[in-house]
């Protein structure tokens, strides 16, 4: 993934062309930019192997048209294929400009590398089903493909399946990044995603995910300078020692692991602290040295578990809630997390997501409703991670390890945070160091990860950072 790109829909991309049409650039230019960037890379990628290119009707189809004929002039064997008639505009200038073979698209043959031109980001409604049945199977006979802009047959906004093929190896995102290569179908359908600066500004507050900057501890430093992380035990102990053992590694000063059974195996750095009952709680977190709060992974739903949630909710500092927590809050969600003064992070994967908020819209639109609601910053997590502020920023984590997909890693990334809160971070900040912190983690752990590799992996991720 690109790290900290900026990430726009359709109707945004469009505004920052029409900005630049209003600078004094023609369409055409624009096209011809966007058309040499597809030949440049199409040359690389096909080195030397007959080439098939696929136009459709629209401006994708217009910079197909444009590859074509640099392609062509450089001495590159191509061929194309027209799907509709040009639409009226720089497209059909770059229609009529190409000069060379051409068929109709069931009469077209595979060729080692295949161009797809047909739609981008004006996509509107599913592939037509012979259309997507050719598409996919001269994807198939192909040795290569690259998509132009987006895979035709992906929703440019939400990365819904309209009909894309499977097997497309490069999707070359033209100005910026779309939702679409990030997001569910679109995530594992786009291969590797390419950018092509085309010189269009884009003012985004939607961005990949970047490497953070990590401070190493001053001279000054001591262990409640660095922070104090708390951590709730509850039914399943073992997650609650999880985030504690991450919120250690992930730089907090300070970890005490609360709860009725705090004794079990673990390091001896971490400090334990029996807490029985809803009052325990309540005197615990009292003390005003604690900097952050993680309630959730482990808890369990019972009544006991309602009333730690009730007294972490009255607690004056941040608070991180995972798992449980967020089961438990439910449809109450955004009732319940707005009371609060202090600020809140929630981890919901997109099952508790789901259990705590309706909406509609990409999974960037949700949670971006959500955060706004709740006024709290959300990670919605999964293969698409969404991070959403309440003030409308947004970064996004796509294609992190797969073997992540195990029992206990989003109880690590719940103490990770903490450690990135207590540490000062506010917002989205925190959020976005911690989901980096994770998946560098989980790459340097490798295949069939367990979560306790993460946390040994995190030193090394953090030395990258400072
Ligand atoms: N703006 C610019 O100057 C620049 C834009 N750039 C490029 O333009 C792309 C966006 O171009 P675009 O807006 O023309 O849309 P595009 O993706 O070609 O498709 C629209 C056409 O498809 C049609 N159609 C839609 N769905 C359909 C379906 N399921 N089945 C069949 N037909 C369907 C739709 O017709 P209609 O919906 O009216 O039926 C219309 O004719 C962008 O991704 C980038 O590559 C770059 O060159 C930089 C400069
Ligand atoms: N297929 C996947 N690809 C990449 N990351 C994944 C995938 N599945 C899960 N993850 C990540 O793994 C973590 C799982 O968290 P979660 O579902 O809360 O597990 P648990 O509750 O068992 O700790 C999250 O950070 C999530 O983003
Ligand atoms: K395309």
């Amino acid at each position: 993934m690109i790290p900290g790109a900026p990430i726009v829909t359709a109707a945004e991309m469009r505004a920052a062309e029409q900005a630049v049409f209003a600078r004094g650039v023609s369409q055409d230019e624009l096209m011809e930019r966007a058309g040499s960037a597809v030949a440049r890379e199409t040359a690389r990628f096909a080195a030397g192997r007959p080439i098939l290119i696929l136009a459709g009707p629209g401006n994708n189809g217009g910079d197909a048209y444009v590859a074509a004929r640099l392609l062509r002039n450089d001495g590159h064997d191509v061929s194309l294929v027209a799907t509709g008639v040009p639409a009226p505009g720089a497209a059909e200038r770059m229609h009529a400009l190409w000069q060379g073979p051409t068929s109709s698209l069931y009469a077209a043959r595979p060729r080692p590398m295949l161009v797809d031109g047909l739609f981008g980001t004006g996509l509107t409604r599913p592939l037509e089903r012979g259309l997507a049945a050719v598409f996919a199977d001269l994807s198939k006979q192909a040795e290569f493909t690259l998509a132009i802009d987006l895979p035709s047959g992906i929703d440019t906004d939400t990365g819904g399946d309209l009909g894309a093929p499977g097997g497309i190896d490069v999707s070359l995102a033209l100005g910026a990044l779309k939702p679409g290569h990030l997001l569910d179908a679109g995530l594992a359908r786009c291969g590797t995603v390419l950018l092509a600066d085309l010189d269009i500004p884009v003012d985004a507050r939607w961005r990949t995910i970047a490497r953070p900057s990590i401070e190493t501890p001053s001279a000054h430093s001591h262990k409640y300078s660095r922070g104090l992380v708390a951590v709730i035990e509850g039914a399943m102990p073992g997650a609650a020692r999880l985030a504690a053992r991450a919120a250690m590694a992930g730089g907090a000063g300070y970890v005490v692991l609360a709860g009725d059974r705090p004794w079990g195996e673990g390091p001896d750095a971490l400090v334990r602290r029996e807490v029985r009952s809803a009052e325990d709680l309540a005197e615990f977190l009292a003390w005003d040295r604690i900097d952050a709060v993680v309630l959730g992974p482990g808890l369990g739903r019972d009544r006991r578990a309602e009333a730690f949630l009730s007294v972490a909710f009255a607690a004056p500092c941040p608070l991180i809630l995972d798992g449980d927590a967020l089961t438990l809050l439910g449809t109450g969600a955004a009732r319940w997390l707005g009371t609060r003064d202090a600020p809140t992070w929630i981890t919901p994967h997109s099952g508790e997501f789901d259990r705590m908020f309706a909406g509609a819209g990409s999974k960037i639109d949700r949670t971006l409703a959500a955060a706004a609601e709740t006024r709290a910053t959300i990670v919605h997590k999964g293969a698409d991670t969404v991070i959403a502020s309440p003030k409308g920023d947004v970064r996004l984590l796509a294609g992190a390890s797969p073997w992540l997909s195990t029992a206990g890693t989003g109880d690590v990334l719940a103490g990770l945070l903490a450690a990135q809160v207590v540490q000062g971070g506010k917002g989205i900040v925190p959020a976005e160091a911690a989901a980096w912190l994770h998946a560098r983690a989980a790459q340097l752990a490798g295949p069939a990860l367990i979560a306790d590799d993460l946390i040994a992996q995190l030193p090394k991720a953090i030395s990258e950072c400072l």
